[in-house]
């Protein structure tokens, strides 16, 4: 199973859920989402964040994973409604591997 490939194939999915691309929300999830809006999907992204801070601590893995899938998911509708794709953030975290988070931050410029 390859983590990228699956994020890919989401996001395609999600993109052809958008209104110019057709989606239709009476059929779909995702259409239904973009047809409410940005607002409403970022709604769903804290309600979700919240669920997954509860899931953890529970200290219930099963309901952790399920809880951060949703997490991911909408994060990918809020990334498909502003133009972005999943390999942007694939690319920013590949951008960071092997950068120590202490170093990079002591990198910052001080404002
Ligand atoms: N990965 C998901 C996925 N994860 C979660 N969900 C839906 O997200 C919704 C929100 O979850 P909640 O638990 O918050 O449910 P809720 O509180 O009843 O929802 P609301 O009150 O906010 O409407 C539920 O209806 C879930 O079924 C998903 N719906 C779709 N996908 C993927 O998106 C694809 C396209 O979906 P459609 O656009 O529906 O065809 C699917 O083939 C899947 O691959």
């Amino acid at each position: 199973m390859n983590g990228n490939d699956i994020l890919a194939r989401l996001g395609e999915t999600i993109d052809s859920r958008k209104p110019e691309a057709g989606g239709d929300p009476s059929a779909s999830y995702v259409a239904k989402l973009f047809h409410k809006g940005l607002d409403s999907i970022l709604k769903k992204i804290g309600e979700e964040a919240t669920e997954v801070v509860l899931a953890a601590k529970d200290g219930d893995p099963a309901k952790l994973t399920y809880e951060v899938a949703d997490l991911w998911f909408h994060s990918m509708i809020a990334l498909s409604a502003l133009g972005l794709k999943p390999a942007d953030v694939l690319n920013e975290l590949a951008r960071r591997e092997g950068l120590s988070g202490l170093e990079e931050f002591a990198a910052r410029p001080k404002g």
